[in-house]
């Protein structure tokens, strides 16, 4: 595990940002694990601003998102299909047919789920997965379980994650309450795996995940024994482990 200390959520973004434009660059047509959230977002923007003077280009990139609610429209402003369009593919030229995300809408939950993991699986594996954290060390939408889990699956939301992602809906009565999401399996086949984490209240489990036990009690820890895993974080995500 390799440790970024990053000054604060802009610097962290650019230094995670560099991370990923690398990428893209060495490998044209990588494939990048993409995340949602508010981590992730002053990457996309320092991403674009790159695209936007002509320093990396996405044409021949594909994208395969953790996560995605169960039940909502992909055009209500709260899924994950919305944010990512607004937030990143729509001022990048990434291909529409080059970008995936679990469809939320498949009543036919079971058939999804294998359906992304085959999808996955033909694109020949995830070359650069970019994630967030969880206050209770939750990455994608995989909770704190006994047994980490495999492939792409149906969650039910922790109490802790709907109260935390109710700041992105009116009321939390309209959170759902299921998502599916990439197993803990998909994430850690990814060659690489960059996890950013920002501000104070990520710094509980930052030091329970990597600082502590291997155990699906707290799903990121596993990044521990992942061969080519670097966490970047500023100084107050990091402030419980690093003086
Ligand atoms: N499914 C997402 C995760 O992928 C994300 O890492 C987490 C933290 O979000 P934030 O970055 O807004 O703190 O929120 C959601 O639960």
């Amino acid at each position: 595990m390799k440790i970024i200390r990053a000054k604060d959520y802009d610097q962290m973004s650019r230094k995670a940002a560099n991370i990923i434009s690398a990428q893209v660059i060495m490998k044209p047509d990588c494939v990048l694990g993409l995340a949602t959230g508010s981590s992730p977002l002053g990457i996309y923007r320092q991403l674009i601003d790159w695209y936007n003077k002509g320093d990396v280009d996405f044409s021949e990139c594909y994208s395969v998102n953790l996560d995605e609610y169960v039940g909502l429209d992909i055009t209500s402003d709260q899924s994950y299909v919305y944010f990512m369009h607004h937030n990143f593919f729509d001022s990048i030229n990434i291909r529409a047919d080059h970008t995936f995300i679990p469809n939320g809408k498949n009543t036919d939950i079971a058939a999804e789920c294998e359906r992304y993991d085959k999808q996955i699986a033909s694109l020949g594996g995830i070359d650069l997965q970019l994630l967030g954290i969880g206050r209770n060390g939750h990455i994608g939408f995989n909770e704190p379980d006994r047994v980490f889990t495999k492939g792409t699956h149906c969650v039910s939301l922790a109490e802790s994650t709907i109260e935390a992602n109710k700041r992105f809906f009116d009321s939390i009565d309209d959170v759902p309450r299921q998502a599916l999401t990439m197993g803990i399996c998909d994430i850690i086949q990814a060659k690489k795996v960059v996890l950013v984490a920002s501000g104070e209240d990520k710094a509980d489990a930052v030091q329970k995940a990597f600082f502590g036990p291997v155990t699906p009690e707290v799903p990121a820890s596993i990044l521990q024994l992942h061969p080519n895993f670097t966490l970047v974080a500023d100084e107050e995500a990091l402030k419980k482990v690093l003086a």
